[in-house]
């Protein structure tokens, strides 16, 4: 599976100048991309833009060649955030929050350190690398063949960063995925991908 961005321009509003100008970028099924750059220049946009939460004011977002926004069904293209306490509804008990991606193996749940008795809790009762390893295992559910990982380990202590990195990167080898990897550290970048960019 190819997901492609072409020649993607943003704005976030008609009197400003776009964030984005013409950006090109495709990630490739089994590649993991490295997306670095300053902050402010557009990367967490460029992700928005790939996963289909915003719509470019111009170019356009094609997966396999087909407009992304055209898609039915569960999307293939997932997107992970810094900060999971913005990416889980907080009304809803952590079993049916990881239920939102599909069914998940209970293999890759012991994998990425989630304890039983968490998913009967709500999620402001879970520490953010704990509701993280949610987001993870939610992200990575059956339809998933594109990964966006937005600085998705930066908030976390090195113990944590490393398993779910480890567990991350063991199930993109089995499953072929293809990973955005957006990062302030090179050295993490240096270690996990197959190629960087520089936006
Ligand atoms: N919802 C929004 N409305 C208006 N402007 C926004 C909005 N979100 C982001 N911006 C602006 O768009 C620009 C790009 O922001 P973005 O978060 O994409 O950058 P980034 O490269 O991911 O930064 P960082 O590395 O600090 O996370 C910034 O100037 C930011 O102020």
């Amino acid at each position: 599976m190819r997901l492609e961005g072409k020649s993607l321009t943003f704005r976030y509003r008609k009197d400003r100048k776009p964030v984005l100008e013409g950006i090109t970028i495709s990630i490739e099924s089994g590649e993991r991309l490295g997306l670095a750059g300053p902050s402010g220049r557009g990367k967490t946009t460029l992700c928005r833009l790939l996963a289909g939460y915003e719509t470019p004011t111009s170019g356009e977002v094609l997966l396999d060649g087909t407009p992304l926004s055209a898609r039915k069904g569960p999307c293939p293209v997932q997107l992970l955030w810094q900060n999971p306490e913005t990416a889980v509804d907080p009304r809803m008990r952590m079993d049916r929050v990881l239920a939102e991606g599909g069914p998940v193996a209970p293999e890759l749940l012991e994998a990425l350190g989630i304890e039983p008795d968490w998913l009967k809790r709500w999620p402001g009762e879970l520490s953010g690398g704990e509701l993280q390893r949610f987001c993870l295992a939610r992200a990575l559910g059956p339809a998933t063949k594109i990964l966006l990982c937005d600085e998705m380990s930066a908030m976390l202590d090195y113990i944590t960063q490393a398993q779910l990195w480890e567990v991350l990167l063991a199930e993109a080898e089995r499953r072929d995925l293809g990973l955005l990897v957006v990062s302030h550290s090179g050295k993490l970048l240096e270690r996990v991908c197959t190629r960087v960019i520089t936006l």
